[in-house]
């Protein structure tokens, strides 16, 4: 059996919070972001955690499927932002949506997260799981430094997802390669929690921000991923001409622009909405691929190519090449 998407959905928090209402509470200004990154807003939650943005995707999926809850074998949550770690996000999704049958739990592969969670998702259909949920989500707000302009206007909060059934008459990834290196782990870090080695006087563990070192990554992004894209293109013997349209980690669109450039792939293939929500880690390629589907750009049925590449903390990176 063969998965194949049958389905996607997103869902973000309705407050939205404009470049220039961060201008008012920090030392920066729309035209500084907007010009550096891209972004000219992030949606920011007030009331509604990781685990209820999972549940209105899943209650999305399973509406436009017309199916019920208990019809769904799993749910994988890919989050660096999860509402606790125990219970799992995807155990909260499962109890919310009442999917009684479905096995639940938590991925974290910081922005590489939907793409690892596809990758593992396509293998349990292919194993003989007949649908299963592979939601990338978000509330990245919880873990800002307000007072750090070099992150706090960087990332938003949201979620978006899939419905994968063993209907497929052909792969549905063609070609993948997935990577990581533990050794550069330190440039992009958050929720350390510290050893307590004394039994009693316990102090609280440091949940610590998002912290970044911008330029490492910056060019790790601009080194290592178009080659990742170029490697797992020659694994399945076609070039970016092939390719109808790339759905990239929505970090920066200065890095999008360096991408085509160095695969030599036109621009507006590199789908991109970082400026409607900006960096929503393991949320932003499913936002991304749910709104190319809404807007007609992509079709689930159109035999389209797609290729979907993740980058970010781990370090994490890899390529989907998949066929919608
Ligand atoms: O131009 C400037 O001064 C700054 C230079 C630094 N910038 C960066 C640097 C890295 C990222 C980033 C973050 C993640 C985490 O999801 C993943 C992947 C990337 Cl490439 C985003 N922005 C912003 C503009």
């Amino acid at each position: 059996p063969f998965a194949k998407i049958t389905q996607t959905a997103h869902y973000v928090p309705d407050n939205i919070v404009s470049n220039d209402d961060l201008a008012k509470i920090m030392d920066t200004s729309d035209e500084w972001i907007y010009s550096r990154t891209g972004i000219k807003q992030r949606h920011i939650t007030v009331d509604e955690n990781t685990s209820d943005l999972a549940a209105k995707v899943g209650e999305q999926l399973l509406l436009q499927a017309d199916l019920s809850a208990d019809q769904i074998d799993f749910i994988i949550v890919a989050t660096i932002s999860p509402d606790s770690s125990m219970p799992s996000t995807a155990a909260l999704v499962q109890a919310k949506i009442g999917a009684h049958r479905a096995f639940a739990y938590d991925l974290t592969a910081a922005c590489s997260g939907f793409v690892f969670a596809l990758s593992t998702a396509e293998k349990l259909i292919a194993g003989g799981y007949t649908r299963g949920m592979v939601i990338g989500a978000e509330v990245l707000s919880k873990s800002l430094d307000w007072s750090d302009r070099s992150t706090a206007v960087l990332f938003g909060d949201g979620a978006g997802g899939v419905l994968l059934e063993n209907t497929g008459t052909k792969p549905l990834i063609i070609a993948e390669h997935l990577r990581t290196d533990g050794s550069r782990g330190n440039s992009l870090t958050s929720n350390h929690l510290e050893l307590q080695p004394e039994l009693l006087g316990r102090s609280k563990p440091v949940a610590e921000f998002i912290k970044m070192d911008g330029r490492a990554i910056f060019d790790f992004a601009v080194r290592d991923v178009p080659k990742n894209i170029q490697e797992t293109l020659e694994k399945a013997s076609l070039k970016p001409e092939d390719i109808d349209y790339f759905l990239l980690h929505q970090a920066n669109s200065r890095i999008l622009d360096k991408m085509a450039k160095k695969l030599g792939a036109e621009r507006s293939k590199f789908l991109q909405n970082m400026q409607d929500y900006g960096n929503t880690s393991a949320a932003s390629i499913p936002i991304l691929l749910s709104e190319a589907v809404k807007n007609g750009k992509l079709s689930l049925d159109r035999n389209s190519k797609i290729v979907q590449t993740g980058f970010g903390g781990g370090l994490t990176w890899g390529t989907l090449i998949v066929n919608l």
